[in-house]
């Protein structure tokens, strides 16, 4: 079955269950905070827990492989039955990868995250444009041709990513900026959202840049690293309402009691109503 476009089941899903994305980041320092082991096991119980908790409310569920690859096979086989588990509850899945490459290896990439018939099969991924954005062809073709959206970054959360993405070619254009455009154009005519979103952190002083897509904006940034909700406007702007912001330790930290962690997503998807009828 083919699915719909991206970016009209993600405005779906946010105009049902409001703007969030929640990170399933299993950190040792979690788990242990969960009374779990730094194992297979922990991994294994404490994304039950979090799908368990959120899939059937939060917009977006966001696994970041890196804390399943440390577990090498077994601990990617659980990442499998993650995102399974999150899309089956009725979650959109944004598999947090940052895979980028050469065309012909990116297209590898593309087909383990974005191919229905794969074990990690996602709604969405995250790439890495900084080999050049026709590097992600491959990815792009097919996330369209499967109804599966990507997130490249263009401005990260870090303060380290300025040096590479605020630096400006000659005509004084920034390679976010580059970034952003190519989005644009990929998402040409897209109704009511395109699927080919960027990667901008809510902790930016101000984005400097044209946000105007029409694509999703992922803010990651909020709660551990320092943004909160009130800063969207600001670093957003009108785009506001295309913005999924991004938390994963502030949630997860209320964990392992799945009221607690509903209560906490709740939160942060009032905060979110709050500042965009402001
Ligand atoms: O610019 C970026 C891109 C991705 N991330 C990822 O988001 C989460 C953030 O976790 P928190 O616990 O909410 O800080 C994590 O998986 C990062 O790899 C980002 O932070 N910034």
């Amino acid at each position: 079955m083919t699915l719909a476009p991206f970016g009209a089941r993600l405005r779906h899903a946010m105009d049902d269950r409001g703007q969030l994305c929640v990170g399933i980041d299993p950190h040792a320092a979690l788990l242990s905070a969960w009374g779990l082991g730094d194992d297979l096991a922990g991994l294994e119980t404490f994304s039950r827990t979090v799908v368990e908790a959120l899939a059937d409310r939060v917009a977006v569920l966001k696994p970041q492989a890196a804390f399943y690859e440390r577990f090498g096979s077994k601990g990617v086989a659980v990442l499998e039955r993650t995102v399974a588990e999150a899309r089956a509850a009725g979650a959109l899945v944004l598999m947090d990868a940052k895979r980028g490459d050469i065309g012909s290896t990116m297209a590898a990439y593309a087909e383990a995250f974005l191919l229905p018939d794969s074990p990690l099969f996602s709604d969405a991924l995250t790439v890495s444009p900084y080999l050049g954005f026709g590097s992600l062809r491959p990815a792009l073709d097919l996330a369209r041709a499967q109804g599966c959206g990507i997130f490249a970054l263009a401005l990260t959360s870090n303060p380290e990513g300025f040096e590479v993405q605020r630096a400006a070619n000659a005509n004084n254009v920034s390679v976010a900026q580059q970034v952003l455009r190519h989005l644009a154009a990929e998402n040409a005519d897209a109704q009511p959202l395109g699927s080919f979103g960027a990667v901008v952190g809510a902790t930016l002083a101000d984005a400097g840049v044209d946000l105007a897509i029409n694509g999703p904006l992922l803010a990651p940034g909020i709660g551990a690293q320092g943004a909160t909700m009130a800063d969207l406007p600001r670093v957003f702007g009108a785009a506001v309402p295309d913005v999924v912001p991004s938390v994963s330790r502030d949630v997860l930290k209320h964990g392992p009691s799945v009221t607690a962690l509903r209560e906490a997503a709740q939160r942060f998807v009032d905060d979110v109503r709050a500042v965009t009828l402001a």
